[in-house]
């Protein structure tokens, strides 16, 4: 069993570690310390003991680790039914991962349809980024977006595939949806990871992802259960240079049945065009500095002459400026532009953390001590407005 246990030879009652508990874990009752309901295993008290009668005991699970091998990446497509640039990413970092390990790569698409209603067609690209195998699993209830009913397919398929790892897109379905598999199966999960790797040796998946506010980077790993589950942000990773000589064979697999009744859907709004600024080639960024609404105007100008999308900083957001949809960082879209404008941005880690995919960063600051001009490949001292103006002007009188 796993937990606090204390050497009754070895404890002296002195009652240190009931001063350094913060949970009402722990208790000395005849100069004896008793571990209490509260204890959560944080081992305070075992680092306070003077004479080593506390030790935290973690067992493994018992599960037999060695049946589980290969990496799957769960596809998530758009309403036509093909796969997300999130899934590349994914089969462009799952691959690495494989390799680490010398195993398969599967990809597990969840397509909207019926099972056995089309060819297998369309999921080539998979291959040609890495796949070894395309599971391809049709159904109305995915066409739907009903997480349930995916949920219970991802299930099924990881019960017949028996993956070490499994990674899916951190999208808005995707947060819902791999938790569902995490409960499901009984196993944990890491979400929104930045960086993914891999011990050769043992398996373990070695899971990055910022943490405290994105102060530091906490790397989870999770040695005793299977499979080890991530979500990644679109846009974290750079997809993968196609191969289309790669060989990849696609099958059908029929939907899971799933115990939970579809939603019925009372209303319908009308959806956004769909296109989110994670895929955006340039992308203009606007930050606090652009001063106020009106002035989005001209970095608008710049986009448009840029042929770029618009994105912006959390607190444009909370100004009810521009949409959350258009949020760049931790709590925002990663982005990985091939060139990104930053216009009155600080450059706060928290927007750092969603730009590190960007290729070429121009940002433009009044302060030359802003953190973004750091961080960026051009660094422009002045007001933003200005230069968003005269930049917008010049490529319009090309
Ligand atoms: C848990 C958590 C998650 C967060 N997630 C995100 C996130 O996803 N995305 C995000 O962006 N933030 C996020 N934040 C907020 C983040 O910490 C910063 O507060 C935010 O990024 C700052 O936005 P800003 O650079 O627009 O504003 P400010 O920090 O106010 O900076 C404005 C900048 O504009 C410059 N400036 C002012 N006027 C001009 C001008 N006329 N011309 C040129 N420069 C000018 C100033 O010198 C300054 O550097 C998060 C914070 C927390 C705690």
């Amino acid at each position: 069993m796993s937990g606090l246990v204390v050497d009754a030879d070895l404890c002296v009652g002195c009652g240190r570690c009931v001063r350094v508990c913060a949970n009402d874990g722990i208790e000395v009752v005849d100069r004896l310390a008793r571990v209490l309901p509260g204890c959560v295993s944080c081992g305070m008290c075992v680092d306070a003991c003077p004479v080593g009668a506390l030790e935290m005991v973690r067992e493994g699970t018992g599960a037999d680790l060695s049946q589980w091998s290969g990496v799957l990446v769960v596809a998530q497509t758009d309403a036509d039914g093909a796969p997300l640039p999130v899934a590349s990413e994914l089969v462009g970092v799952g691959r690495g991962l494989a390799d680490a390990r010398g195993c398969a790569l599967r990809v597990l698409v969840l397509a909207p349809g019926t099972h056995g209603c089309a060819c297998t067609g369309g999921f080539s690209g998979l291959g040609a980024d890495g796949a070894d195998e395309v599971l391809v699993s049709r159904s109305p209830r995915f066409g739907a977006r009903d997480c349930a009913a995916m949920a219970a397919t991802v299930a099924a398929a990881v019960g017949a595939t028996k993956p070490e790892a499994v990674l899916f897109g951190a999208t808005d379905l995707g947060r819902e949806l791999a938790p569902r598999v995490a409960q499901r199966l009984g196993c944990g999960l890491t979400a929104d990871c930045t960086g993914l790797a891999v011990d050769s040796e043992t398996g373990l998946l070695l899971q990055t992802r910022p943490a405290f506010g994105g102060n530091l980077m906490a790397t989870i790993v999770s040695p005793e259960a299977r499979p080890q589950m991530a979500t990644v942000r679109p846009g974290v990773f750079a997809a993968p240079e196609r191969d289309a000589s790669r060989v990849c064979t696609v099958y059908e697999m029929p939907p899971a049945p799933c115990d939970v009744a579809a939603p019925e859907v009372l209303a319908e709004e009308p959806a956004d065009d769909g296109t989110s600024i994670a895929a955006c080639d340039v992308l203009v960024v606007v930050g606090r500095g652009i001063r106020d609404k009106k002035s989005l105007a001209v970095a608008r100008r710049l986009a448009d002459a840029l042929g770029a999308g618009l994105g912006c900083t959390r607190p444009v957001v909370e100004a009810g400026w521009l949409d959350h949809g258009c949020q760049v960082g931790q709590t925002g879209v990663s982005v990985a532009p091939r060139l990104l404008v930053s216009l009155g941005v600080s450059g706060a880690v928290q927007h750092l953390a969603g730009i590190s995919g960007a290729g070429c960063v121009v940002a433009v600051n009044e302060d030359p001590e802003a953190p973004i001009l750091a961080a960026a490949d051009y660094a422009v001292v002045g007001d933003c407005r200005e230069v968003a103006r005269a930049w917008a002007e010049a490529l319009e009188n090309r």
